[in-house]
């Protein structure tokens, strides 16, 4: 089923929804922020949030229900956090839709909706989770509510891949710089701002932190001048990903103070890539993520090469029974 079937369908057994709740793991959990974002940013009506699976599975929202959509994501639909939080909004009555690379995984099985997404076979298909999550945002916004830029949100979804693979090749040099005069620190702090806050914190947590055993944290660019400011000076390592959107002020307001005490910086700006050629302005900020997510994994795999540490090295996870 298309996204729209699955959505239309949705809408026909269960017209009244109130709130979407989307949940998942790890980098799944992060790469289902853009869609929340989106819909906090343009519902009128229908509630939302965006909660770590097994504390969806915990402390569940009180009006989980008929009333909700829960969206559930995993890459490789077997997290079992993931799959518990499936079986419970089910049997609480909520359609659940999931998106995962694996048909046959128990993430599907336990799912109404599956939506499956290519990952491996390119750079532009690791954002298909995403991009697919961003979608499926708009149709449930544009079926319940109504939403004008509708087809201007389309139209991005057809052309973001194109911009993530074109992009590629510029950011090689640029991530293996990156690579060079990162590649002994021993912590790395990352930001951004919007929707793109929480690329910054998949960049930390899962290329850093879990995959490169490197000391990171993560934060706003808003946040920044409220707190982790403080520790900025001469070569500090700051990553910091910049919008080609509305919260850009904030990065340029970060990167300026970044560079007036001299903090080692590594700008990641989706304006270096076209995004505003190619998406259309009304949308242009929901894409930001996806195109810097896109890019950064080219920047993953320079430090990963240049730190001769794989990303796929683990010393527990997947290992340990925790
Ligand atoms: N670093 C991995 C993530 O990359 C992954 O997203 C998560 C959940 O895995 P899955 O997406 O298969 O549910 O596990 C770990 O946190």
């Amino acid at each position: 089923m298309t996204i729209k079937e699955i959505v239309t369908e949705v809408k026909a057994k269960y017209p009244e929804i109130n709130n979407v709740y989307f949940v998942g793991c790890g980098a799944s959990q992060s790469d289902l922020y853009t869609a929340k974002y989106f819909l906090v940013r343009n519902a009128k009506r229908l509630r939302t949030d965006l909660i770590t699976a097994n504390e969806f599975n915990f402390d569940p929202p009180s009006d989980l229900g008929e009333k909700s959509i829960v969206i559930t994501c995993s890459l490789g639909g077997t997290t079992p956090e993931t799959v518990a939080a499936s079986k419970m909004a089910r049997e609480k009555g909520a359609p659940v839709i999931c998106l995962t690379n694996a048909p046959e995984s128990p993430l599907a099985q336990n799912a109404d909706y599956p939506i499956i997404h290519g990952f491996h076979e390119s750079y532009s298909a690791k954002m298909q989770k995403l991009t697919k999550c961003l979608q499926l945002a708009a149709e449930i916004l544009e079926q319940y509510e109504g939403y004008e830029d509708y087809e201007d949100m389309m139209k991005g979804v057809e052309k973001i891949y194109g911009v993530i693979d074109a992009a590629i090749p510029y950011a090689k040099p640029l991530a293996e710089k990156f690579a060079r005069e990162n590649k002994d620190e021993r912590v790395i702090y990352v930001m951004g701002s919007g929707p793109s806050q929480q690329v910054a914190y998949t960049f930390s947590s899962f290329i850093l932190m879990e995959m490169q055993w490197v000391d990171s944290a993560s934060f706003s660019a808003g946040e920044f001048f409220h707190g982790p400011f403080e520790l900025v000076e001469k070569g500090k390592p700051f990553m910091l990903l910049m919008n080609d959107g509305n919260t850009r002020p904030m990065d340029v307001r970060a990167l300026e103070f970044l560079n007036r005490f001299d903090a080692k910086v590594t700008v990641v700006d989706a304006k270096d890539y076209g995004l505003g050629n190619e998406i259309p302005a009304s949308v242009k900020d929901y894409f930001n993520p996806i195109l810097l997510d896109g890019v950064l994994r080219v920047y993953g795999e320079a430090i990963a090469e240049a730190r001769k540490h794989p990303l796929t090295q683990r010393r527990y996870m997947w290992k340990l029974n925790y």
